[in-house]
Formats: C-alpha cells, sequence, structure tokens
C-alpha cells in the first residue's frame, strides 16, 4: 500500500507579530512549498481508481495461453478447453476483476480460438486486425464526442500481445511470420516460446536465435523494453537480448525439498516455473508486471493509437500542412470539405438533372414513334375494314337482287302453275 505522505507546512505564522499587530501575520519561507509530495497524490488516485490491463494472447489451440495467464496472476480464472474443429479463428474475451493488496485490476484477456486449425490460414490474422482496430475506433469515437466520459469508459484497446510461438525447436510457421506482420505496427508483441520445457537447453538457445533472425529478416517489429530510464535501463537491456522468452506454465504446486512450488511434475524431476534456470517464467512477469506495464500503455495510447487515428484522419482528407507546407488550422480542412461536399452534391445533382432530361426526351421520342406506329395501324385498319365493309355492302346489294329475280321468276312460275292446271282441268272436263 502506498504511504501516507507527510506534508509539513511551508508557512509559519510568526507569533510575536500576530500579538502585536491585530490583522497581518507574518509569515516565514522555510523553502519548503508542499508540491513534492505531488507524485503521492497521483499513487493515491491512481489506487483509487484502480487500473486496467488489457492482454491479447494468439497462439495455437491448446498451446498453453490459459495456463500461462493463471499462472502470471495466481488465478484460475477457469476457461474451457477450446475444440480443433472450428471453421474460422475466433476470440473468447474475458475480464476479471483481480487485487493484490489495496491495488485493484481490471484484467481483460482475449484469446484466440481455433487459431492455426484450418487449412486455408491466409485469413487466420483478420479476426486479430479486426478486433485490434475496433478497439482503438471505439476509443477514437469517445474522443469525438461533444460529451465524453472517460471516467466510466472501459478503455479495451490491447496494450500487449502475448504471441505463443510452437516449440518446434525448428523455425517460425507461415502463419506465425504472416499474423505478427500484420500486427506488429497495431500492438506491442511479446514473443514467447510456449511449452519450453518440452526443448532442450542447448536446442532452445538454438531456437531463440533463429526466431529473432526470422523476425528481423521479414521485418517484424517486437516490443522493445525501453533503454531510456537509467533505473529499469539496464535490466530491459538484457531482457531485450533474451527475446523470445522461453516459458513454462502451471498452477499445480509440487513439494521441492520441504517447499511447496508451482512447477510440473515429470517422472525425472521437477520443473520449476519460478525457477529462471529452468525457464524465463519470472523475467517475462517482471517485464510486463512489474517493469513496464505502464510502458505497454503509453506505447499502446503514443504509439498505435496514435498511428490509428492518424490513419483515419488522413483517410478523411485531414492533413496538418497544406500544398504550400504551411499549417492548416482543422477548422480551415472542415471548411474546404464541406465545400467540395457542397459542389460535389451540386455536380451531382447537376449531372442527375442532365440525365433525367435525357430520359425523359428519349422517353417522349419513344411514345412519339409508337403512337405515330399505332396511328399508322389504326388507319390501315381502318381502310381495310371500310374496304371490307363496302365488298360486304356489294355483296348484300347483289343478295337482294338475286332475291327479288327469285321470288319474281317465283311468282311466274306460280302463275304458270295455276294456269296449266286450270287447262288441264278444263281438258278433262271437256273430255267427260
Ligand atoms: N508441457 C507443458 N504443458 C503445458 C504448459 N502449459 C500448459 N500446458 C498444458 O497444455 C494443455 C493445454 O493448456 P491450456 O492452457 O488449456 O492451453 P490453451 O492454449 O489455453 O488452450 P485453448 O484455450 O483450448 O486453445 C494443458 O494440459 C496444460 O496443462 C507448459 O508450459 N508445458
Amino acid at each position: 500500500m502506498a504511504e501516507k505522505p507527510i506534508c509539513m507546512s511551508t508557512q509559519v505564522p510568526d507569533d510575536e507579530d500576530t500579538q502585536k499587530e491585530d490583522n497581518i501575520r507574518g509569515l516565514t519561507m522555510l523553502g519548503h512549498f508542499g508540491f513534492d509530495c505531488l507524485p503521492h497524490q497521483l499513487v493515491n488516485k491512481s489506487v483509487q481508481q484502480g487500473f486496467f490491463f488489457n492482454i491479447l494472447c494468439v497462439g495455437e489451440t491448446g498451446i498453453g495461453k490459459s495456463t500461462l495467464i493463471d499462472t502470471l496472476f495466481n488465478t484460475n480464472l477457469k476457461d474451457k478447453k477450446s475444440s480443433h474443429f472450428y471453421s474460422n479463428v475466433g476470440l473468447k474475451i474475458q475480464t476479471h476483476e483481480l487485487q493484490e493488496s489495496n491495488v485493484q485490476l481490471k484484467l481483460t484477456v482475449v484469446k484466440t480460438v481455433g487459431y492455426g486449425d484450418q487449412i486455408n490460414k491466409e485469413s487466420s490474422y483478420h479476426p486479430i486486425v479486426d478486433y485490434i482496430d475496433a478497439q482503438f475506433e471505439s476509443y477514437l469515437q469517445e474522443e469525438w464526442k461533444i460529451k465524453r466520459s472517460f471516467a466510466d469508459y472501459h478503455d479495451s484497446r490491447v496494450h500487449v500481445c502475448l504471441y505463443f510461438i510452437s516449440p518446434t525447436g525448428h523455425s517460425l510457421k507461415p502463419l506465425d511470420l504472416l499474423t505478427m506482420k500484420n500486427i506488429d505496427t497495431k500492438v506491442n508483441i511479446i514473443p514467447l516460446i510456449a511449452k519450453a520445457d518440452t526443448i532442450s537447453k542447448s536446442d532452445l538457445q538454438k531456437f531463440k536465435c533463429k526466431i529473432m533472425s526470422e523476425l528481423v529478416s521479414n521485418g517484424i517489429q517486437i516490443y522493445q523494453f525501453p533503454t531510456d530510464d537509467e533505473a529499469d535501463a539496464n535490466v530491459n537491456y538484457s531482457m531485450n537480448g533474451l527475446l523470445p522468452f522461453a516459458i513454462v506454465g502451471s498452477t499445480d504446486e509440487v513439494k521441492v525439498g520441504k517447499r511447496m512450488v508451482r512447477g510440473r511434475q515429470y517422472p525425472w524431476g521437477v520443473l520449476q516455473v519460478e525457477n529462471e534456470n529452468h525457464c524465463d517464467f519470472v523475467k517475462l512477469r517482471d517485464m510486463l508486471l512489474y517493469t513496464n506495464m505502464e510502458d505497454l500503455k503509453e506505447q499502446t495510447h503514443t504509439q498505435h493509437y496514435e498511428r490509428y487515428r492518424c490513419c483515419k484522419l488522413q483517410k478523411m482528407g485531414f492533413v496538418d500542412v497544406g500544398p504550400d507546407n504551411q499549417p492548416v488550422s482543422f477548422q480551415e480542412i472542415y471548411e474546404a470539405k464541406r465545400q467540395e461536399f457542397f459542389d460535389q452534391c451540386q455536380r451531382e445533382e447537376e449531372e442527375l438533372k442532365q440525365k433525367f432530361m435525357q430520359r425523359v426526351k428519349e422517353k417522349e421520342t419513344a411514345f412519339k414513334e409508337s403512337e405515330k406506329e399505332l396511328q399508322d395501324k389504326f388507319e390501315h385498319l381502318k381502310r381495310v375494314q371500310q374496304e371490307e365493309t363496302m365488298k360486304l355492302e356489294e355483296e348484300r346489294r347483289q343478295l337482294e337482287e338475286e332475291i327479288i329475280d327469285f321470288y319474281k321468276m317465283k311468282a311466274a312460275s306460280e302463275t304458270l302453275h295455276t294456269l296449266v292446271c286450270t287447262n288441264i282441268k278444263k281438258d278433262k272436263d271437256r273430255k267427260k
């Protein structure tokens, strides 16, 4: 717990003067003003507010991510084992409230799920990149708000990526290089050789050198422990030379002599996690939590977030200097963008109008053409129908004439018939 500072008063009233002159106090300067207590104020405030830290663990399924986190924070965060049969890489996000002495830590652990289990691994890094960017975006949106509430805001930007390398003793896998290459400008990467107890000491040294040379030759930036602070410079300098850390995780307590230690029991002996001759776990824990947690957070804000913010603003067309290399204010750019947008809208509106007029014209011409076609068709049909009518009229007239002729002939034949019958009757009567 931080000690409560004892601040001395800087202004001491002179008793004699006070007695002599009723309302005037005499003050003696002691050369001590009290602002040397400012760091204590900060410590107290920070302890009251609590701390937060966000870790991203990237590594193949079952490589020891959960075990390492449990070992680092001496907890059992209870995590189910993942399946090897996911078709895509996913992320598991868990937030835990931890306490050590009177210090509260809000720890967010993001772990990959199904990493390295797909046949095609080309897009395995996408969910990781998307997650990191999404946290930056969320912070940026909060920054841009008019009413910001950073006091309640959960800053989920990733402070460190623990990259778990398989203990093949050989070299990095293409997936390792691909992923690290795509996230090294977005997050502080600390490479770890996982399950380092499965690799012999001499092989381990060679493996470390091989990994570092591969990272360098592929231009991958990993987190460098800061060497500019005099107090930590030496330690950090030697730690940079130890990368990647060879890690063994275990939450099991094993008896060594009379002591119980955290380690892994093997038929040939015990591997002690906190023994620096056995693995680099203690170094990692010290570097991560004891010495450099604040630096990791600072790097996240000043390097990685700043880069994201800068790219975002540039994509939106904002710049710090104009074409003439003169500084341009945000207001000027905003006005210029607004004008540009307004002009573009007008141009597009004009274009749309032109297109609309053109289409109306085309449609009108098409309508006129089809109207003419219909009119011609109508005229033609009318003519055909008139001809047809006339023809029918003619036929009707001819038929009527034929009917009249027929009736005439019928009447004549009836008259003739009657005459013949009469004559026949007369002849018969005469013969009688
Ligand atoms: N030999 C050895 N085994 C380890 C080490 N760390 C973890 N293990 C074992 O590896 C197995 C998987 O460990 P986990 O911590 O669950 O691995 P993980 O990466 O979190 O697994 P998923 O979340 O399921 O992907 C467990 O049986 C652990 O005991 C280690 O450093 N060395």
